[in-house]
């Protein structure tokens, strides 16, 4: 089921919640909506559920104008957070209970209500805790009942209100990679919010990046990862260090530090956005770069290894973040309070004023 979502917006008294906009969903797909907390995301799907009302616009599903229809005449399947199964009720009568409350004449009968449940719970892989109640289960567990719940009724639109977000890190990964095979198979249109940028870069078919009640910008992961069109989008998607740039002898330059510019660089001031991945780090400036920074942290995560670096004479807002491969890392050795030098490999350049960007690489 397509969704077209026309210029919606939403005030809460005088709080604009969200700005005129709009959003044309294709069927089948998986969309991720991303924003940092209070940008909108949760009063936008519960205005495409139908549990809160919009001031202005218009959606659709399929052909279908469901502006003014009631959320239970929309057809749509909801799984929030925190689970919301009904604790005196068995799995098996939680998985059933929306099917149990459709008027008679859509109801189907006993046993093929049983059936359809039992298939449900096999397909989270939980058939062999039917008989069981909401408190003996674990949270992940919860949450893939209440996925089966809200699929029962067969909707061809799940909404998702942070539905991992209540898990660790490991369930949350799995449920994840379970969540997206069953949208494959069962082919419904999916909306789920998310703060998380991984989860929305690895779950969607597109993401929409929202801040302040409108929408920043709606890619496929890839793109938006390659190609953010503003200093939000590029900051919120991966652990910016900005280096902000006069344009003096030919050079960026701030304080002590500066920059050679790249072949078909713009000759201006602006900020260069950095990714703390894209970086070589040494003890010695570089042809390219002289960016002195002192070592202030040294944290291991995962695979790689994260500096955290001051900027030694020049000015930047916020600590660097710089990530090595251990292999990179072993080889310099480097120490807490220990003087690098760092040289980007790539970034992108945001001209004073403007908000679109320009890769550059050096
Ligand atoms: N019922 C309400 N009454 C008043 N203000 C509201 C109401 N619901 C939401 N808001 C406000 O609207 C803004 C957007 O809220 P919303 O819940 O949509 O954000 P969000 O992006 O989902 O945030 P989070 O990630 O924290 O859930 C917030 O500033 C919030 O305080």
């Amino acid at each position: 089921m397509s969704i077209l979502i026309e210029n919606i917006s939403k005030h809460f008294g005088s709080f604009q919640a969200l700005s005129p906009l709009s959003l044309d969903i294709n069927e089948g797909e998986m969309i991720g909506l991303l924003g940092p907390s209070g940008s909108g995301k949760t009063t936008l799907l519960r205005i495409i559920a139908g549990l809160e009302g919009a001031d202005s616009g218009r959606i659709q599903f399929g052909d279908r104008d469901v502006t003014n229809l009631h959320v239970r005449d929309r057809r749509v399947g909801f799984v929030f957070q925190n689970y919301a199964l009904f604790r005196h009720m068995t799995v098996a009568d939680n998985v059933a209970f929306g099917l149990e409350v459709l008027p008679k004449s859509k109801r189907p009968d006993a046993a093929t209500i049983r059936k359809r449940v039992m298939h449900l719970l096999d397909m989270v892989q939980l058939g062999h805790l039917a008989q069981r109640f909401p408190s003996q289960l674990s949270g992940g567990q919860k949450q893939r009942i209440a996925l089966a719940r809200a699929l029962a009724t067969q909707p061809e639109v799940l909404l998702l209100d942070e539905p991992f977000g209540a898990l660790d890190a490991k369930v949350r990964k799995e449920l994840r990679r379970w969540l997206r095979g069953l949208h494959d198979e069962l082919g419904f249109t999916s909306v789920f919010v998310t703060h998380d940028q991984e989860e929305a870069l690895e779950l969607s078919d597109r993401v929409v990046v929202m801040s302040n009640g409108h929408i920043e910008q709606i890619d496929q992961p890839g793109d938006l990862y390659a190609s953010p069109n503003s200093r939000f989008v590029f900051d919120f998607l991966g652990n910016a260090n900005v280096f902000d740039a006069q344009f003096n002898n030919e050079k960026w330059q701030n304080g002590v530090a500066s920059l050679q510019l790249p072949d078909e660089a713009p000759q201006k001031a602006g900020q260069i956005y950095l990714r703390s991945h894209e970086f070589h780090v040494s003890s010695v400036a570089t042809e390219y770069a002289s960016l002195p920074l002192k070592v202030i942290a040294i944290n291991l995560i995962g695979a790689e290894v994260r500096l955290e670096l001051d900027p030694i004479d020049w000015h930047c807002d916020n600590i660097w973040e710089v990530d090595l491969p251990h292999k990179a890392f072993d080889k310099h050795c480097f120490e807490k309070g220990q003087t690098v030098f760092v040289t980007p490999k790539a970034g992108y350049f945001f001209a004073n004023g403007q908000e679109t960007s320009q890769p550059v690489y050096w």
